[in-house]
């Protein structure tokens, strides 16, 4: 099947902010300094022992990644809100051109469904709850969780987030539906697919007492998350408006509360912690830093892992479809994109590269697409 359509050249997998030459009026879209491309696969090749200028390069690497995922949102206050936003609203068409709304070419998105059976994966925070600034406050509308409800009566449904699939299962609260947290680290599948001999695997049972199976291929470092956890609580308590949240099996370090001259010390506290220890990680994320085992796994082998598990791979009628807002969702629209397999969308209100095919501009979006689906579902013979 081809899903290539219009979307022919390969793309970055990091969503740094969009070369400026491509987009009509884009030195609107403020950034807070020049794009530096970062590199997720520097901390695996680069040693983390203490060396005075390579740490300091380091760590001064990480904050302009920091700077460059955080465009400075125009406000009335700096500029005339209007100019600013019919022009960062030409840019936004621009980049839709590429990125098509999946709510304008729904038709072409079920055209193509017809006949297969849709797989909806689905990323929570910026995609069914909208961002806000305390985590712990980041709840899906009760409109939201009765659209994925429905959604999830007519087409197989997981959710694969960053936080704690404990955490996400509460904001959600929906029972019909699989979840992965810790991006992906920690599947709760059906039992009856999950082959047995898959190591990290393990029987258990979900909060009814159903039987399930875990597949947690991080599990041997849970104790080193809890340490790293511990510590980096522990050096950041002094900035003020840090927060550190514990995922499991990562750790998100969160600066959207901090006055930006501090998103340096930030920066130095996570370096200082996880330079002792080389089998974890950095990624970026939306105004957060997360910490992570370095092992291959991540959202798109969740998503391979899950299809396999739901008995949905290696079908020419299965259609799966992947919405997510985050650098870390990229990696299943790659999946997605490369083996020809489906759709991703986007969640963005900002243009930005992606592996996506289409886009969506918010969490009422997303809303919006999954009633539309359940609608052609009910309508369609198929
Ligand atoms: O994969 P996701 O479900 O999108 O999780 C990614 C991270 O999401 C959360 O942080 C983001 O949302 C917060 C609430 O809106 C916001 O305050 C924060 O700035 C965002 O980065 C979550 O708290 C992280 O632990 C997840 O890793």
């Amino acid at each position: 099947m081809d899903l290539k359509s219009n979307h022919t050249a390969p793309v970055l997998a990091d969503p740094a902010p969009i070369s400026k030459s491509r987009l009509v009026a884009s030195s609107l879209l403020q950034y807070s300094s020049p794009a530096p491309v970062f590199s997720p696969n520097l901390l695996l090749t680069v040693p983390r022992k203490k060396t005075g200028i390579l740490d300091d390069v380091r760590a001064s690497s990480w904050l302009d990644a920091m700077k460059s995922s955080s465009p400075r949102h125009t406000s009335t206050r700096d500029y005339n809100h209007e100019i600013v936003s019919a022009d960062t609203d030409v840019a936004y068409r621009t980049w839709m051109a590429k990125y098509p709304s999946a709510l304008s070419s729904f038709e072409q998105i079920t055209n193509f469904a017809k006949g297969k059976r849709i797989a909806l994966f689905l990323d929570y925070d910026g995609t069914l709850s909208p961002i806000v600034d305390n985590p712990d406050f980041a709840f899906m509308s009760i409109d939201m969780r009765a659209a994925v409800a429905k959604v999830a009566k007519y087409f197989p449904t997981a959710i694969i987030s960053g936080r704690s699939r404990d955490k996400v299962y509460d904001f959600v609260g929906l029972t019909d539906l699989y979840y992965a947290g810790s991006h992906g680290m920690d599947i709760m599948g059906p039992v009856r697919e999950l082959s047995d001999d898959s190591p990290n695997c393990i029987r258990s049972t979900d909060k009814q007492g159903k039987g399930v199976k875990l597949f947690q291929p991080a599990s041997e470092f849970l104790p080193m998350i809890d340490e790293v956890f511990n510590s980096l609580v522990n050096s950041t308590k002094e900035i003020k408006g840090a927060k550190v949240e514990n995922n499991k099996f990562c750790v998100s370090v969160h600066y959207r509360n901090v006055d930006e001259k501090n998103w340096k010390t930030v920066a130095e506290c996570v370096h200082d912690v996880i330079r002792n220890y080389p089998r974890l990680r950095l990624s970026h994320g939306r105004k957060v830093l997360e910490v992570r085992p370095v092992i291959d796994w991540d959202k798109g082998k969740a998503l391979t892992f899950l299809l396999e598990s739901l008995g949905l791979s290696n079908h020419d009628d299965v259609l799966p479809i992947y919405v997510g807002d985050d650098r870390t969702d990229e990696d299943a629209f790659k999946v997605l994109r490369e083996g020809n397999l489906g759709y991703g969308i986007l969640v963005s209100s900002a243009p930005k590269e992606s592996n996506a095919f289409f886009s969506l501009r918010d969490p009422q979006e997303v809303m919006e697409f999954l009633k539309s689906l359940v609608n052609w579902k009910k309508t369609s013979v198929l």
